[in-house]
């Protein structure tokens, strides 16, 4: 792949409102861009996904930031790349770490579409020109602030609501958002929240026809999953619980949960996100694509991938006005009757704003590979 350097940088956005979960409250995004360079000149972009603080899972910005430069760009350094595939073959040995890992596979991804003048979907074997928008709606500090802002993810067009739960607002609160939308695609997600001690409250909102709830347990739960899935009709769809295909295939092969939802960074990479959405798609399982907050560059590798047939549901791609008031990428990531058209342009398909990413650059660093 002629690969001549990587260069890490970290910057800081703000969010144009605050996104509140079960594990706490996000105003910004401290997140890491990875650039791949190739002897053409040729840029390949990709986004570390990890939060600020190890609150989702145990990665942050930093713990990536070290992994990416200690552990993940030596091994670059000794290899040549034929194919982005190569890069999870070559990090293997490195245990998890998956969203600093990802960060590089996805610059190496883009890149390469680059090289072969395809669209990044194309490349992933995505079929579909259009993909299904959904909407994660953060926790509101009272219920008629939630209403409304259904209210508007309905106006808008999207074409599922997620609500996130916490303990104190989910059950009443989500009585009264099902009373006030009774025909909305509209699911839950807890974000690791409960224990199995919590089964009445699931058994409660079996009641309000949820289309899935999301990471009800633990955050490295598969057991007590299934405990809970066997008192529910409601789908249990598996968030930070799934780290590789393995985990997703002993998921379902426990009844752990029905659905699965694909997150490239808690997975490590396209590769192995592919093999999630394989295992899925041949086994009849639903899946769709989850959101981690991303700037247009990790949102445009969500869309491509989201344009695999595996892709069953709506996913958390919302358009990348929702979250910026400019974002990284031109022209930016829009809905129309709550789709987003796949791009046609070679790599990611959109042009990333290199001024802007500069401008907003607090550190960086590059690896010479040559
Ligand atoms: O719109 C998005 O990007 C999805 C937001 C979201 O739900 C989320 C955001 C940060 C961390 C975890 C999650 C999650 O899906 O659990
Ligand atoms: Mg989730």
């Amino acid at each position: 792949m002629n690969l001549t350097s990587v260069t890490v940088r970290r910057l800081t956005i703000e969010m144009l409102t605050p996104f509140t979960t079960s594990f706490g409250t996000q105003t910004h995004r401290d997140l890491l861009i990875v650039e791949a360079h190739d002897d053409a000149g040729t840029v390949g972009y990709g986004e570390c996904v990890a939060g600020a603080e190890p609150t989702y899972s145990e990665e942050a910005t930093s713990t990536c930031a070290v992994a990416l430069a200690e552990y993940v760009l030596p091994r670059l350094q000794q290899a040549d790349l034929q194919h982005p595939r190569d890069v999870s073959t070559l990090l293997h040995p490195i245990k998890r770490n998956n969203m600093a890992k990802a960060a590089l596979e996805g610059a190496v991804w883009d890149l390469w579409a680059k090289q072969q003048d395809i669209p990044l979907a194309q490349a992933l074997g995505g079929t579909k020109e259009r993909i299904e928008v959904g909407l994660s709606i953060g926790i509101k500090p009272t219920d008629a602030e939630l209403i409304e802002a259904v209210g508007d993810a309905v106006d808008a067009g999207y074409r599922r609501i997620k609500i996130k739960i916490a303990p104190g607002r989910d059950l009443e609160m989500m009585r009264a958002v099902r009373r006030e939308f009774p025909d909305q695609m509209i699911m839950v997600d807890a974000n690791s929240a409960y224990s199995l001690q919590d089964a009445e409250l699931f058994t409660a909102l079996d009641e309000l026809d949820l289309m899935m709830i999301e990471q009800p347990l633990a955050h490295d739960d598969i057991v007590d999953h299934r405990h809970l899935q066997a008192q529910l009709r409601t789908p249990i769809c598996l968030d930070e619980s799934i780290h590789s295909v393995d985990d997703a295939r002993k998921a379902l092969e426990l009844r752990s949960g029905r659905i699965i939802n694909i997150k490239i960074g808690r997975l490590g990479g396209l590769a192995e996100s592919l093999k999630v959405e394989q295992l899925c798609r041949e086994s009849g399982v639903d899946t769709w694509c989850g959101g981690m907050l991303e700037t247009g560059i990790g949102r445009a590798h969500n869309v491509a991938i989201a344009s695999l047939a595996g892709f069953t549901l709506p996913g958390d791609t919302a358009p990348s006005a929702r979250y910026w008031s400019e974002d990284l990428i031109s022209p930016e990531v829009t809905m129309h009757d709550g789709q987003i058209q796949v791009p046609t342009g070679p790599g990611l398909g959109y042009e990333v704003k290199t001024s802007m990413l500069e401008a907003l650059t607090n550190h960086e660093f590059t690896v010479a590979l040559r």
